[in-house]
Protein backbone atom coordinates (compact mmCIF):
# COMPACT_ATOMS: atom_id res chain seq x y z
CA UNK A 1 0.00 0.00 0.00
CA UNK A 2 1.57 3.90 -1.06
CA UNK A 3 2.58 5.10 2.36
CA UNK A 4 1.86 8.12 2.23
CA UNK A 5 -2.35 7.62 2.12
CA UNK A 6 -3.57 9.94 4.14
CA UNK A 7 -5.91 8.28 5.81
CA UNK A 8 -3.63 5.06 6.61
CA UNK A 9 -3.12 4.88 10.57
CA UNK A 10 0.58 3.44 10.00
CA UNK A 11 2.96 6.13 10.61
CA UNK A 12 4.88 7.76 7.61
CA UNK A 13 8.42 8.38 6.97
CA UNK A 14 9.62 11.90 8.59
CA UNK A 15 6.39 12.31 10.74
CA UNK A 16 8.19 13.68 13.63
CA UNK A 17 5.91 16.02 14.25
CA UNK A 18 4.46 13.29 16.21
CA UNK A 19 6.35 12.81 18.95
CA UNK A 20 5.43 16.62 19.62
CA UNK A 21 1.65 16.08 19.60
CA UNK A 22 1.98 12.78 22.11
CA UNK A 23 0.15 13.24 25.18
CA UNK A 24 2.82 12.78 28.07
CA UNK A 25 0.37 11.55 30.75
CA UNK A 26 -2.83 8.90 31.64
CA UNK A 27 -4.50 12.45 31.83
CA UNK A 28 -3.49 13.58 28.81
CA UNK A 29 -4.59 11.00 27.05
CA UNK A 30 -7.88 11.24 25.53
CA UNK A 31 -10.38 7.81 25.29
CA UNK A 32 -9.89 4.54 25.99
CA UNK A 33 -11.51 4.95 29.43
CA UNK A 34 -11.67 1.50 29.82
CA UNK A 35 -8.08 0.35 29.09
CA UNK A 36 -6.68 3.17 30.87
CA UNK A 37 -8.69 2.72 34.46
CA UNK A 38 -7.09 -0.46 34.48
CA UNK A 39 -3.88 0.69 33.90
CA UNK A 40 -3.77 2.98 36.04
CA UNK A 41 -5.19 1.12 39.31
CA UNK A 42 -1.81 -1.48 38.10
CA UNK A 43 0.14 1.16 38.17
CA UNK A 44 -0.30 3.11 41.13
CA UNK A 45 -0.08 -0.03 42.57
CA UNK A 46 3.04 -1.09 40.86
CA UNK A 47 4.26 2.09 42.03
CA UNK A 48 3.14 2.11 45.49
CA UNK A 49 4.98 -1.49 45.76
CA UNK A 50 8.03 -0.15 44.27
CA UNK A 51 7.34 -3.50 42.24
CA UNK A 52 7.98 -4.01 37.93
CA UNK A 53 4.58 -3.28 36.54
CA UNK A 54 2.81 -6.65 35.39
CA UNK A 55 3.77 -7.01 31.60
CA UNK A 56 1.45 -5.20 29.38
CA UNK A 57 0.14 -6.12 25.93
CA UNK A 58 -1.35 -3.61 24.00
CA UNK A 59 -2.99 -4.53 20.56
CA UNK A 60 -5.44 -3.13 18.32
CA UNK A 61 -5.30 -1.22 14.65
CA UNK A 62 -2.21 1.14 13.68
CA UNK A 63 -2.07 4.41 14.95
CA UNK A 64 -4.53 4.24 17.98
CA UNK A 65 -2.12 5.59 20.41
CA UNK A 66 0.00 1.83 21.74
CA UNK A 67 3.42 3.89 21.12
CA UNK A 68 2.01 7.26 23.21
CA UNK A 69 0.48 4.80 25.53
CA UNK A 70 3.97 2.50 26.40
CA UNK A 71 5.56 5.52 26.86
CA UNK A 72 2.88 6.88 29.34
CA UNK A 73 3.11 3.73 31.39
CA UNK A 74 6.79 4.21 31.98
CA UNK A 75 6.71 7.96 32.88
CA UNK A 76 3.80 7.02 34.92
CA UNK A 77 6.07 4.90 36.82
CA UNK A 78 8.98 6.91 37.19
CA UNK A 79 11.32 4.63 35.51
CA UNK A 80 13.20 3.88 32.22
CA UNK A 81 11.94 3.45 28.77
CA UNK A 82 12.93 1.58 26.14
CA UNK A 83 12.28 0.82 22.56
CA UNK A 84 13.15 -1.87 20.35
CA UNK A 85 10.91 -3.61 17.40
CA UNK A 86 10.44 -7.71 16.75
CA UNK A 87 11.89 -7.21 12.64
CA UNK A 88 14.82 -5.17 14.63
CA UNK A 89 15.63 -8.20 16.96
CA UNK A 90 17.07 -10.34 14.34
CA UNK A 91 18.92 -12.92 17.01
CA UNK A 92 18.75 -13.72 20.72
CA UNK A 93 21.85 -11.80 21.19
CA UNK A 94 20.13 -8.75 20.34
CA UNK A 95 17.08 -9.45 22.93
CA UNK A 96 19.88 -10.38 25.75
CA UNK A 97 22.09 -7.38 25.24
CA UNK A 98 19.06 -5.12 25.79
CA UNK A 99 17.91 -7.23 28.70
CA UNK A 100 20.92 -7.23 30.73
CA UNK A 101 21.14 -3.55 30.47
CA UNK A 102 17.59 -2.64 31.92
CA UNK A 103 17.34 -0.91 35.00
CA UNK A 104 15.42 -2.48 37.85
CA UNK A 105 11.67 -1.79 36.94
CA UNK A 106 12.47 -0.26 33.57
CA UNK A 107 10.07 -0.73 30.81
CA UNK A 108 11.14 -2.40 27.48
CA UNK A 109 8.54 -1.62 24.97
CA UNK A 110 8.25 -3.97 22.04
CA UNK A 111 6.90 -3.14 19.01
CA UNK A 112 5.12 -5.03 16.44
CA UNK A 113 5.86 -7.88 19.16
CA UNK A 114 4.33 -10.65 16.74
CA UNK A 115 6.97 -10.68 14.11
CA UNK A 116 9.53 -11.67 16.93
CA UNK A 117 12.08 -14.58 15.74
CA UNK A 118 11.35 -17.65 16.98
CA UNK A 119 15.08 -18.36 19.08
CA UNK A 120 13.86 -14.33 20.33
CA UNK A 121 11.04 -15.60 21.51
CA UNK A 122 12.80 -18.23 23.22
CA UNK A 123 14.56 -16.44 25.21
CA UNK A 124 11.81 -13.81 26.06
CA UNK A 125 9.89 -16.47 28.39
CA UNK A 126 12.28 -17.13 30.87
CA UNK A 127 13.30 -13.51 30.87
CA UNK A 128 9.33 -12.25 31.05
CA UNK A 129 8.73 -15.26 33.72
CA UNK A 130 11.40 -15.37 36.21
CA UNK A 131 13.91 -12.70 35.01
CA UNK A 132 16.29 -14.93 34.02
CA UNK A 133 18.19 -15.48 30.72
CA UNK A 134 19.34 -18.44 30.03
CA UNK A 135 21.86 -18.47 27.46
CA UNK A 136 24.33 -21.17 25.09
CA UNK A 137 27.79 -20.21 25.04
CA UNK A 138 30.08 -21.45 22.18
CA UNK A 139 29.87 -24.44 20.25
CA UNK A 140 29.82 -28.28 19.54
CA UNK A 141 30.96 -30.45 22.94
CA UNK A 142 32.12 -27.17 24.64
CA UNK A 143 28.91 -25.40 24.34
CA UNK A 144 27.18 -24.61 28.09
CA UNK A 145 24.52 -22.93 29.24
CA UNK A 146 24.59 -20.27 31.23
CA UNK A 147 21.95 -18.33 33.70
CA UNK A 148 22.65 -14.32 34.37
CA UNK A 149 19.53 -12.57 36.08
CA UNK A 150 17.71 -10.06 35.40
CA UNK A 151 16.43 -7.02 36.66
CA UNK A 152 13.05 -7.06 37.00
CA UNK A 153 11.18 -5.30 34.27
CA UNK A 154 7.84 -4.31 32.52
CA UNK A 155 7.87 -5.68 28.73
CA UNK A 156 5.38 -3.51 27.15
CA UNK A 157 4.19 -5.34 23.48
CA UNK A 158 2.47 -4.00 21.00
CA UNK A 159 0.91 -5.08 17.98
CA UNK A 160 -2.23 -4.75 15.13
CA UNK A 161 -2.27 -8.10 15.37
CA UNK A 162 -2.95 -10.07 18.82
CA UNK A 163 -3.95 -13.25 16.49
CA UNK A 164 -0.33 -14.05 15.43
CA UNK A 165 0.85 -13.93 18.74
CA UNK A 166 1.56 -17.39 19.79
CA UNK A 167 -0.28 -18.80 22.75
CA UNK A 168 2.85 -19.34 25.87
CA UNK A 169 3.89 -15.53 24.46
CA UNK A 170 0.41 -14.03 24.85
CA UNK A 171 0.02 -16.12 28.30
CA UNK A 172 3.30 -14.04 29.85
CA UNK A 173 1.08 -10.80 29.23
CA UNK A 174 -0.86 -10.39 32.44
CA UNK A 175 -2.09 -6.84 31.28
CA UNK A 176 -3.71 -7.49 28.41
CA UNK A 177 -5.19 -4.02 27.02
CA UNK A 178 -7.27 -4.22 23.69
CA UNK A 179 -7.51 -0.27 21.82
CA UNK A 180 -10.65 0.78 20.63
CA UNK A 181 -11.20 3.59 17.41
CA UNK A 182 -12.11 6.43 19.04
CA UNK A 183 -15.63 8.21 19.27
CA UNK A 184 -15.61 11.63 17.15
CA UNK A 185 -16.17 12.95 20.56
CA UNK A 186 -13.53 11.69 21.25
CA UNK A 187 -11.20 12.95 18.60
CA UNK A 188 -12.74 16.63 18.36
CA UNK A 189 -10.62 16.41 21.97
CA UNK A 190 -7.34 14.76 20.09
CA UNK A 191 -7.83 17.34 17.21
CA UNK A 192 -8.20 20.59 19.84
CA UNK A 193 -5.39 19.41 21.65
CA UNK A 194 -2.87 18.81 18.89
CA UNK A 195 -4.63 21.71 17.07
CA UNK A 196 -3.54 24.04 20.14
CA UNK A 197 0.33 22.57 20.21
CA UNK A 198 0.61 23.36 16.87
CA UNK A 199 -1.14 26.98 16.99
CA UNK A 200 -3.42 26.28 14.70
CA UNK A 201 -6.62 28.14 15.12
CA UNK A 202 -9.74 26.13 15.43
CA UNK A 203 -13.37 25.91 15.87
CA UNK A 204 -15.46 23.44 17.43
CA UNK A 205 -17.40 22.62 14.36
CA UNK A 206 -13.77 22.62 12.43
CA UNK A 207 -12.49 19.95 14.86
CA UNK A 208 -15.82 18.12 14.26
CA UNK A 209 -15.97 18.25 10.33
CA UNK A 210 -12.11 16.70 10.72
CA UNK A 211 -12.95 14.34 13.59
CA UNK A 212 -16.06 12.49 11.48
CA UNK A 213 -13.32 11.65 8.32
CA UNK A 214 -10.64 10.33 10.70
CA UNK A 215 -11.13 6.80 10.44
CA UNK A 216 -11.73 7.06 14.51
CA UNK A 217 -7.66 7.51 14.54
CA UNK A 218 -6.06 10.05 16.63
CA UNK A 219 -2.99 9.61 13.77
CA UNK A 220 -5.41 9.61 11.10
CA UNK A 221 -6.63 12.82 12.92
CA UNK A 222 -3.07 14.55 13.24
CA UNK A 223 -2.52 13.98 9.73
CA UNK A 224 -5.77 15.54 7.88
CA UNK A 225 -5.70 18.18 10.90
CA UNK A 226 -2.19 19.56 9.02
CA UNK A 227 -3.46 19.48 5.51
CA UNK A 228 -6.63 21.23 6.25
CA UNK A 229 -4.42 24.00 8.09
CA UNK A 230 -2.34 24.04 4.87
CA UNK A 231 -5.07 24.56 2.50
CA UNK A 232 -6.70 26.95 5.26
CA UNK A 233 -3.31 28.96 5.23
CA UNK A 234 -3.75 28.82 1.35
CA UNK A 235 -7.05 30.43 1.63
CA UNK A 236 -5.78 32.86 3.57
CA UNK A 237 -8.44 31.93 6.61
CA UNK A 238 -8.22 32.87 9.91
CA UNK A 239 -9.81 30.12 11.65
CA UNK A 240 -10.43 26.45 10.77
CA UNK A 241 -13.85 26.15 10.69
CA UNK A 242 -16.41 23.54 9.40
CA UNK A 243 -16.41 25.02 5.51
CA UNK A 244 -12.77 25.43 5.76
CA UNK A 245 -12.44 21.79 6.96
CA UNK A 246 -15.09 20.17 4.56
CA UNK A 247 -13.60 21.91 1.51
CA UNK A 248 -9.96 20.82 2.49
CA UNK A 249 -11.40 17.18 2.98
CA UNK A 250 -13.02 16.61 0.08
CA UNK A 251 -9.90 18.08 -2.18
CA UNK A 252 -8.00 15.07 -0.56
CA UNK A 253 -10.67 12.87 -1.66
CA UNK A 254 -11.86 11.77 1.40
CA UNK A 255 -15.85 11.92 1.79
CA UNK A 256 -18.09 12.41 4.63
CA UNK A 257 -17.83 9.01 6.65
CA UNK A 258 -13.93 9.38 6.31
CA UNK A 259 -13.61 6.49 3.27
CA UNK A 260 -10.47 7.34 1.32
CA UNK A 261 -10.36 6.13 -2.68
CA UNK A 262 -8.42 2.93 -1.60
CA UNK A 263 -11.45 2.22 1.05
CA UNK A 264 -13.45 3.08 -1.70
CA UNK A 265 -11.63 0.72 -4.17
CA UNK A 266 -11.36 -1.98 -2.08
CA UNK A 267 -15.46 -1.88 -1.32
CA UNK A 268 -15.93 -1.90 -5.23
CA UNK A 269 -13.73 -4.53 -5.80
CA UNK A 270 -16.09 -6.44 -3.34
CA UNK A 271 -19.24 -5.80 -4.71
CA UNK A 272 -18.16 -5.25 -8.44
CA UNK A 273 -16.15 -8.27 -9.35
CA UNK A 274 -17.04 -10.62 -6.98
CA UNK A 275 -20.76 -9.65 -6.10
CA UNK A 276 -20.66 -8.64 -3.23
CA UNK A 277 -18.45 -11.76 -1.59
CA UNK A 278 -18.23 -13.50 0.17
CA UNK A 279 -14.86 -13.89 -1.07
CA UNK A 280 -10.96 -14.58 0.58
CA UNK A 281 -9.18 -12.07 1.63
CA UNK A 282 -5.94 -12.87 -0.62
CA UNK A 283 -8.38 -12.72 -4.07
CA UNK A 284 -9.52 -9.30 -2.56
CA UNK A 285 -6.20 -7.56 -2.17
CA UNK A 286 -4.41 -8.70 -5.24
CA UNK A 287 -8.02 -7.38 -7.19
CA UNK A 288 -6.69 -3.99 -5.88
CA UNK A 289 -3.08 -4.93 -5.82
CA UNK A 290 -2.11 -4.28 -2.06
CA UNK A 291 -0.20 -6.29 -0.08
CA UNK A 292 -2.72 -8.52 2.03
CA UNK A 293 -1.13 -7.27 4.69
CA UNK A 294 -1.84 -3.95 4.64
CA UNK A 295 -5.28 -4.15 4.03
CA UNK A 296 -5.81 -6.13 6.85
CA UNK A 297 -4.10 -3.84 9.16
CA UNK A 298 -5.45 -0.84 7.60
CA UNK A 299 -8.45 -1.07 5.34
CA UNK A 300 -10.17 -4.09 6.90
CA UNK A 301 -10.45 -2.94 10.61
CA UNK A 302 -12.54 0.35 9.84
CA UNK A 303 -14.91 -1.20 7.30
CA UNK A 304 -15.86 -3.84 9.66
CA UNK A 305 -16.43 -1.79 12.65
CA UNK A 306 -18.56 0.61 10.82
CA UNK A 307 -20.58 -1.94 9.43
CA UNK A 308 -19.38 -2.04 5.40
CA UNK A 309 -17.84 -5.14 5.46
CA UNK A 310 -18.40 -8.29 7.62
CA UNK A 311 -16.20 -11.38 7.86
CA UNK A 312 -17.80 -14.84 7.34
CA UNK A 313 -16.49 -18.07 7.10
CA UNK A 314 -16.03 -18.22 3.71
CA UNK A 315 -14.46 -14.72 3.22
CA UNK A 316 -15.54 -11.13 3.38
CA UNK A 317 -19.07 -9.61 2.49
CA UNK A 318 -20.36 -6.17 1.67
CA UNK A 319 -23.21 -5.39 4.01
CA UNK A 320 -26.21 -2.80 2.55
CA UNK A 321 -23.93 0.14 3.70
CA UNK A 322 -21.28 -0.79 1.43
CA UNK A 323 -23.95 -0.52 -1.17
CA UNK A 324 -25.90 2.41 -0.31
CA UNK A 325 -22.72 4.46 0.53
CA UNK A 326 -21.36 3.80 -3.00
CA UNK A 327 -24.93 4.27 -4.79
CA UNK A 328 -25.17 0.71 -5.93
CA UNK A 329 -27.99 -1.57 -6.04
CA UNK A 330 -28.16 -4.51 -3.30
CA UNK A 331 -29.00 -7.74 -5.89
CA UNK A 332 -32.03 -9.68 -4.40
CA UNK A 333 -30.83 -12.37 -1.99
CA UNK A 334 -30.52 -15.93 -3.27
CA UNK A 335 -33.34 -18.07 -1.63
CA UNK A 336 -32.01 -20.40 1.07
CA UNK A 337 -32.76 -23.72 2.61
CA UNK A 338 -33.64 -21.92 5.80
CA UNK A 339 -35.81 -18.83 4.47
CA UNK A 340 -36.35 -17.13 1.03
CA UNK A 341 -39.13 -18.12 -0.93
CA UNK A 342 -40.92 -20.55 0.61
CA UNK A 343 -40.64 -18.81 3.98
N1 LIG B 1 -5.40 9.17 23.13
C1 LIG B 1 -4.71 10.05 22.42
N2 LIG B 1 -4.82 11.36 22.66
C2 LIG B 1 -4.14 12.25 21.92
N3 LIG B 1 -3.31 11.93 20.91
C3 LIG B 1 -3.16 10.64 20.64
C4 LIG B 1 -3.84 9.64 21.37
N4 LIG B 1 -3.51 8.44 20.87
C5 LIG B 1 -2.66 8.67 19.88
N5 LIG B 1 -2.45 9.98 19.72
C6 LIG B 1 -1.60 10.58 18.71
O1 LIG B 1 -1.73 9.79 17.53
C7 LIG B 1 -0.46 9.53 16.97
C8 LIG B 1 -0.25 8.03 16.82
O2 LIG B 1 -0.13 7.42 18.07
P1 LIG B 1 0.83 6.17 18.30
O3 LIG B 1 2.09 6.34 17.52
O4 LIG B 1 0.95 5.97 19.76
O5 LIG B 1 -0.01 4.99 17.65
P2 LIG B 1 0.33 3.44 17.56
O6 LIG B 1 -0.90 2.71 18.02
O7 LIG B 1 1.60 3.15 18.24
O8 LIG B 1 0.50 3.19 16.02
P3 LIG B 1 1.32 2.00 15.26
O9 LIG B 1 0.47 0.77 15.34
O10 LIG B 1 1.44 2.50 13.86
O11 LIG B 1 2.64 1.87 15.95
C9 LIG B 1 0.54 10.24 17.84
O12 LIG B 1 0.84 11.47 17.23
C10 LIG B 1 -0.17 10.50 19.12
O13 LIG B 1 0.23 11.73 19.65
MG1 LIG C 1 3.44 2.62 17.40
Amino acid sequence: MSDDRIVSGSLNPGEAYDRALRPQSLADFVGQEQAKGNLKVFIDAARNRQEALDHVLLFGPPGLGKTTLAQIVSKELGVGFRATSGPILAKAGDLAAILTNLEPRDVLFIDEIHRLAPQVEEILYPAMEDHVLDLIIGEGPSARSVRIDLAPFTLVGATTRAGLLATPLRDRFGIPLRLEFYTPDELVRVITGAARKMGAPINDEGAREIASRARGTPRVAGRLLRRVRDFAEAEGAKVIDRLVAARALSRLEIDEVGLDSNDRRFLKALIENYGGGPVGMDTLAAAIAEARDAVEDVIEPYLLQQGFIQRTPRGRMACAKAYAHLGLTEPPKPPTAQGGLFE
